[in-house]
């Protein structure tokens, strides 16, 4: 039997079940072994009568106190009924138009039952149990898989076909048996009969664990491949770093109101190594928030410029995209370096923005801040040399592939102030090489953080008060903008500060759906310091920068995932003054809570997208449809991140070693899985 025939050819299956099984996506062999159990029934302890739980599941052994008898009730239902003993207890027996149970159940016989346990009149019963004799207890005893079904069918049939199959096909595992030897696994062959027909749980785990291994070895060996091939394919494009350029460079960084930390000088080393290697860039740089990457990208941004190529950078939101585009031409005016740099947003009509379209693709424009407009087909550029995306999760591989292909080879810069865990990064940006920046600037005090309910409300009123008093400014972030009935919403608490507690204080609103010259303004003024208190929506949540201000009071704090809050606690705390973020939420359920004493306790990123990973899930948050990566059937990178670990020793120990074969063989399966999701 080939892995790759039909499930066809499997007995007991015809064509009205075959198109049952395709539902399930069950076409071939091969999808059938790996349709996993979604669980498994334990059914390895006998319990006695009077340890029941009722409503679960439970295996008994009882010996037969009354003949089966066999009762008519109408003329479509009949009951079979038998009474079992244990040394606990009795139970009562039951099964519903199965009549031939009165000839199989031998009174004064012991046998096991399985089934749900109800109770009625005092009476503990199993309704339709399974049942088998002691001496043949294979069929009822043991760790049972459960399946995902579709109406039509049965566990049973997938047991029965996957069992068919299991000791018959022919698997052609991957890794030899020196890899198997080495680094303790199981064959493939053993790992999938284990996962379906478990005979302890010892070997469950090991079946899961080599196939989980399975997975992740695929990506990482196929991404290690891709990066590899790309290197040896690519010319990269030459940006020289010769003494001018440094020398421009350097009066940029002695421009700056304060000194690079070590880290940032070490991401810059690192992007120069690649230069002077004439290696294409590549690169995803995180660090957490307000960890200074702007400057990163407008440095390399000018080195793009005085190598005469075009540079664009993508941001997810418009006022990021301002905020960028005036630090840039400010630090670019004070020092005279000449670029001509565009703001590509929102247009105020067509024309304007074909205005711009054609300075761009005429190489008038050196710069390009831009939102994701940029992409579009009709986007042109001269000569594009740098690509930087900035938070890149929301954008996905697809649209940084889009925005890359628009210039021939240009070099790539990741930016990403979501903390990624090494072990998610590694897996989702595989591809690229990892800069971090782990410190942040001297001078930061921690921001003290705490989570209070409503009653503390004045109390934080009065506190941020005094803040702007001592000349700070605060953010009140809500998790709506109107007037909502479970939330509080950016307008009503902006009408009622604006009238109360705030009335001889210079407070504004900003959300999405302020018209552009206003949000604008409104930032303009929340810079210069001119308003001090802005209550707001999520339209502040990434890269806003406004070192002045150190309160953040997120309303509803409960509707907010970690990372999310830590993004936006990251407004304050950005420059030497204390800041403090509160947290308010009536929610006391654990789950809100814990997620809330996250955040009070810590204020390291990666720690807390760790916790969220853990807490949550990756799920889609990272985006995991829009990285068209196959999707992992057991694999979960919150979990299974010391088999990752040890895939990639793996990987590594396959490439190092030159086993062409191997390679191949596992990049076909992945290049087979990737056909097969692109078919789908
Ligand atoms: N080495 C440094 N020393 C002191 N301040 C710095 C340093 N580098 C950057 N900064 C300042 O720190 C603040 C935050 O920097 P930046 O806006 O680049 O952060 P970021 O990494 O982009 O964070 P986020 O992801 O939250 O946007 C800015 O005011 C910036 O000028």
């Amino acid at each position: 039997m080939d892995v790759n025939d039909s499930i066809i050819h499997i007995k007991g299956i015809g064509t009205a079940k075959e198109k049952l099984f395709n539902i399930l996506n069950i076409f071939t062999i091969m999808d059938l072994i790996e349709h996993y159990p979604i669980t498994y029934e334990d059914r390895t302890q006998i319990q006695l009568t009077n340890e029941v739980v009722l409503g679960s599941k439970a295996l008994l052994k009882g010996k037969i106190i009354t003949s089966p008898e066999v009762r008519k009730i109408r003329n479509n239902l009949n009951i079979t009924k038998a009474i079992a003993q244990d040394e606990s207890g009795q139970f009562q027996l039951i099964w519903y138009n199965t009549p031939y149970m009165k000839n199989s159940i031998v009174l004064g016989e012991f046998y096991y039952f399985y089934g749900k346990i109800n109770r009625t009149h005092g009476q503990i019963q199993i309704e339709m149990p399974e049942y088998a004799e002691i001496n043949n207890n294979k069929k009822i005893f043991g760790i049972f898989p459960k399946y995902k079904l579709t109406k039509g069918l049965s566990q049973n049939d997938i047991r029965k076909s996957i069992n068919q199959v299991i000791n018959n096909v022919d698997i052609d595992d991957y890794l030899n048996n020196d890899l198997v030897k080495k680094f303790e696994l199981y064959e493939l062959k053993q790992a999938y009969k284990h996962i379906h027909f478990p005979e302890s749980y010892r070997q469950l785990n090991t079946a899961r664990d080599r196939l989980i291994l399975n997975e992740f070895l695929e990506t990482q060996l196929a991404f290690k491949y891709m990066k590899n091939e790309k290197l040896k394919n690519s010319n990269a494009l030459r940006f020289s770093i010769n003494r001018e350029v440094m020398t421009k460079i350097d009066r940029l960084v002695n421009s700056l109101p304060f000194e690079l930390t070590l880290s940032q000088k070490n991401v810059l080393d690192e992007l120069y190594e690649d230069l002077r290697n004439d290696i294409p860039i590549n690169r995803l740089i995180q660090g957490d928030v307000g960890s200074g990457k702007t400057i990163l990208a407008v440095i390399m941004l000018l080195i793009c410029h005085l190598n005469g190529y075009q540079g664009v950078i993508m941001v997810p939101t418009e006022i990021l995209a301002e905020q960028h585009y005036k630090y840039i031409e400010s630090l670019f005016s004070r020092l005279e370096i000449k670029a001509n740099i565009a703001l590509m947003t929102k247009f105020k009509s067509s024309k304007t923005r074909l205005e711009t379209l054609s300075k761009v693709s005429s190489g008038k424009y050196d710069l390009i801040i831009a939102t994701h407009g940029v992409i579009q087909r009709d986007v042109e550029f001269l000569n594009l040399g740098l690509v930087i995306t900035d938070e890149q999760h929301r954008f996905g591989v697809k649209q940084r592939k889009q925005l890359t292909n628009k210039g021939k080879n240009p070099h790539v810069i990741v930016m990403s102030a979501t903390p990624i865990p090494r072990t998610i990064s590694l897996s989702l940006y595989g591809d690229l090489d990892i800069s971090t920046i782990n410190v942040l600037p001297a001078g930061r005090k921690p921001i003290q953080t705490y989570c209070v309910n409503t009653t503390y409300r004045n109390r934080i009123y009065k506190f941020i008060d005094e803040e702007i008093n001592k000349g700070r400014q605060a953010y009140i972030l809500c998790p709506s903008i109107e007037i909502n009935e479970k939330l509080n919403s950016a307008v009503e608490i902006y009408e009622s500060l604006k009238k109360g507690i705030f009335k001889d204080v210079s407070i504004d609103i900003l959300h999405g759906k302020i018209n552009n010259e206003e949000k604008e303004k409104t930032m303009r003024l929340f810079y210069e310091n001119k308003i001090k208190v802005l209550i707001c929506t999520t339209v502040v949540e990434v890269g806003i920068n406004v070192p002045n201000a150190t309160i953040m009071l997120i309303e509803n704090a409960e509707r907010f995932g970690l990372a999310q809050l830590h993004q936006l606690r990251g407004r304050v705390g950005r420059g030497n003054e204390q800041s403090y973020c509160m947290l308010l939420t009536d929610n006391k359920s654990n789950t809100v809570q814990e997620r809330m004493n996250v955040l009070v306790q810590s204020t390291d990123g990666f720690y807390i997208s760790q916790r969220d990973l853990e807490l949550r899930g990756p799920g889609d948050y990272f985006g995991f449809n829009q990285h068209g990566l196959p999707g992992f059937k057991l694999a979960d990178l919150s979990k299974h991140q010391d088999i990752l670990l040890t895939a990639n020793n793996i990987v590594e120990y396959i490439m190092e070693s030159g086993n062409k074969d191997i390679e191949f063989k596992i990049l076909d399966v992945f290049n087979n899985k990737l056909k097969q999701i692109s078919m789908n």
